[in-house]
């Protein structure tokens, strides 16, 4: 089985539907005409229709009949009404992706008629310039060939890993989030730049070419981050000084807790 002929359908063309089409499309996985896309907000059907060429509707029965591989990209507080409004219309024959936070397999499938094939994914905002970090995990009626799809589609847009379900919410709290950890610590080094007198938006590019360049090297040599920081540390330098205030700060602490606490709010999403 490949994804070869199949088309893909998106129900919630908010934030993350809208980036993952974005980047599955520019990726050519799919081409535009393959892939159908239904919301309630009509700008961003119309956003989508135009820059990105998509079939759209406000109607979810269209995106379900449509498709092979329907994405759903809703809240996860709306995720049963909106199964509600499908079910009777997803076969065996049709694939479900589910990027939800939080809600659990078991919960999904048993909203839909039995036998339904089911994968949940944890994407993230990143698609939108195919640099995602993703994780899936297969459903009890899903097949193998069905996660080789996942793996496929997500994989296009950034990397792709598959975990077993009980590490998801860690996945959430990790990569699913983590993108908005990131970003203010960009906002927040270039603003120690602009202080000392750079200007903004010279400012902004070195801190998120510092960010891109650091995270290269960490996957690109696999070393450990804490050799790659003794790289960059000369003895009695500059470096050592801005480490000794993260520590002061409690830069570890802040970053692991912020995890610990984001994974907790996908559990609490799930109950
Ligand atoms: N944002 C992110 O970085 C990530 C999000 N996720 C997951 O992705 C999902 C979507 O999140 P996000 O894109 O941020 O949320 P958004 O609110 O931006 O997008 C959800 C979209 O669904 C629409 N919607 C509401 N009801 C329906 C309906 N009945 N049928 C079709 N569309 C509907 C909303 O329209 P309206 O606004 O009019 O209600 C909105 O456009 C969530 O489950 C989230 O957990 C996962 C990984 C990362
Ligand atoms: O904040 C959220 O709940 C979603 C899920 C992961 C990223 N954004």
């Amino acid at each position: 089985m490949s994804l070869e002929g199949k088309k893909l359908g998106f129900i919630g063309t908010g934030k993350m539907g809208s980036a993952l089409i974005k980047g599955i499309c520019s990726a050519g996985l799919f081409s535009s005409s393959d892939v159908y896309a239904s919301d309630l907000y009509e700008p961003s059907l119309d956003e989508l229709k135009q820059d990105v060429g998509v079939n759209v509707s406000t109607d979810n029965t269209t995106t379900v009949n449509n498709s092979d591989i329907i994405v759903l990209a809703v809240k996860p507080q709306i995720l049963k009404k909106v199964i509600a409004g499908i079910k009777e219309d997803i076969g065996s024959d049709k694939l479900v992706i589910s990027i939800a936070a939080g809600v659990k397999l078991a919960d999904i499938e048993s909203e839909f008629n039995e036998g339904t094939r089911v994968i949940r994914v944890m994407p993230n905002i990143a698609a939108t310039v195919a640099e995602a970090a993703s994780a899936i995990t297969q459903g009890s009626n899903a097949s193998k060939d069905d996660a080789e799809d996942a793996l496929e589609i997500f994989g296009a847009v950034g990397s792709a890993i598959q975990v077993p379900e009980n590490l998801m919410d860690a996945v959430t709290g990790l990569s699913g989030s983590g993108p908005a950890y990131i970003f203010p610590v960009i906002e927040a080094m270039a603003d120690g730049a602009v202080y000392e007198g750079l200007d903004r938006k010279s400012a902004l590019v070195l801190a998120a070419q510092t960010v891109l360049g650091a995270a290269k090297m960490a996957l690109e040599t696999e070393a450990h981050p804490g050799e790659l920081k003794d790289m960059v540390t000369s003895p009695a330098g500059t470096t050592i000084r801005g480490i000794k205030v993260l520590e002061e700060y409690g830069i570890r602490s802040a970053f692991m807790q912020a995890v610990i606490e984001s994974s907790n709010r996908s559990k609490e999403l799930g109950k």
